[in-house]
């Protein structure tokens, strides 16, 4: 009953930290498919050099990890989207389309936001 415990304990631990490393995989995988992710990553650290520049507040950092952390997830979940509905149809169906352009339409949004974010924080600092 004790080891039975303990080996079901082991491997829902073991369980955990395969699900760490298939999802740095699944970072890794779509990283090096994606360009528009590529983009982010290479923004990102721009974002992260001139936030140390310019020497962010608290909250401030805070706003831009939102922003960056938010849009590098959807871009992922956009890039499952679309791997998805390739793997579904490889025709040309309106519901693929929708839902790939759907997906789009989040990221859009998302994006959006992080560029409101960045000129409010950014823009009265280098002005
Ligand atoms: N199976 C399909 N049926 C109908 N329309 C599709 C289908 N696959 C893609 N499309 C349309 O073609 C567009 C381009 O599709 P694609 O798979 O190249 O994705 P994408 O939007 O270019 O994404 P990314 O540039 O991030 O790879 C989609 O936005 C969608 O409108």
């Amino acid at each position: 009953m004790n080891s039975d415990y303990r080996d079901k304990n082991s491997r829902k631990k073991q369980s955990l930290v395969s699900s760490f490393y298939f999802a740095f995989i699944g970072v890794i995988t779509a990283l090096k498919a994606e360009r528009n992710l590529k983009i982010h990553f290479v923004m990102t650290v721009l974002v992260i050099f001139f936030g140390i520049i310019f020497e962010l507040t608290k909250t401030e950092w805070l706003l831009i990890s939102f922003a960056i952390a938010g849009m590098i997830a959807l871009e992922l979940m956009n890039t499952a989207i679309e791997r998805v509905v390739d793997l579904v149809t490889t025709e040309q169906h309106p519901l693929a389309k929708q839902a790939k352009d759907i997906a789009a339409g989040a990221v859009l949004i998302y994006a959006v936001l992080t560029v409101i974010i960045g000129l409010s924080i950014f823009l009265p600092k280098i002005l």
